[in-house]
């Protein structure tokens, strides 16, 4: 599913901190948000969310105006990892993620079998099942996010909204985090496009398809990571000195940083 951010401003305190956003994640990629902090990605992903309404602009899901959506509607289409996702109470495993398909249930509200299935299949995915009977708040960060992934896929969505996934997980997790979200679509039919911020540029350049880099509320550059992760870039946007090498094995773009830029 296509998502077309257009003209998008938002206003927050009588300050703008977005400023006429206009980008496009196609279909079925991987597309990273990557600035500085404090440069609006995680009120660009509210926004697409819809737990924040733009001042102005819009976001549309293949062609479709995500905020004159009934809210069911829109849950059916779109799942969220916002960065601080908490539940206030403790909830087992198994019951965080049958929230996942709420959206999807008439009437008593009661999960089907073919609920159940499909939830116990997402805590398989993200290699959770042993924790299904466990109280989500015993669990370590790493271990709350693998199950709110399972949430998330438990949904079905067609789009998934994520604010910093990898944020207070080891190298590990990251990574398998991110292949995680990679496969997201591949085991529900495919064709999930993945919208999410990320700080570690590194891990975006390998993971994300395309990249828009916001500043300042602004967007200066979008394509694919190879394109967008020039040292030019790095040194206006984010101050830093960076050389671009290529994964020996891979090929990937990767960055090494030296020390921070000084202009002259
Ligand atoms: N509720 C709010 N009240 C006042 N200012 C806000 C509010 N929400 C966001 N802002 C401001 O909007 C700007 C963008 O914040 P946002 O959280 O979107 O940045 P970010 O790029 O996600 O940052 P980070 O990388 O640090 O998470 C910041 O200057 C922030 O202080």
């Amino acid at each position: 599913m296509r998502i077309d951010i257009e003209g998008l401003c938002v206003d927050v305190a009588g300050r703008r901190v977005l400023h006429d956003i206009t980008l496009r994640a196609a279909s079925g990629r991987v597309v990273g948000l990557v600035g500085p902090n404090g440069s609006g990605k995680s009120t660009l992903l509210r926004c697409v969310y819809r737990a924040l309404r733009p001042s102005a602009g819009t976001v549309r899901l293949d062609g479709a105006d995500l905020h004159a959506m009934a809210a069911r509607e829109c849950a059916r289409l779109l799942a969220a990892l916002p960065q601080e996702a908490r539940t206030e109470f403790d909830f087992t495993v198994a019951e965080v993620v049958a929230m996942g398909r709420l959206p999807h249930q008439r009437g008593s509200g009661r999960a089907s079998a073919a609920d159940r299935e499909v939830c116990e299949r997402a805590l398989i995915r993200v290699g959770a099942a042993r924790l299904a009977g466990r109280g989500f708040l015993s669990l370590s960060g790493g271990e709350k996010q693998r199950v709110l992934i399972a949430r998330a896929l438990a949904q079905e969505p067609r789009v998934l909204v994520l604010d910093e996934p990898t944020n207070h997980l080891d190298i590990a997790q990251q990574l398998e985090v991110l292949a995680l979200v990679r496969e997201g679509g591949s085991g529900s039919g495919g064709g999930l496009t993945v919208l999410t911020a990320l700080h570690d540029l590194n891990l975006a350049a390998v993971h994300c398809d395309d990249l828009h880099v916001i500043a300042e509320g602004r967007l200066v550059a979008s394509g694919p990571p190879h394109e967008v992760l020039t040292p030019g870039l790095l040194a206006e946007v984010f101050g830093v000195r960076a050389h671009r090498v290529r994964h020996p094995e891979t090929g990937a773009v990767q960055l090494l940083f030296d020390r921070l830029h000084h202009p002259e």
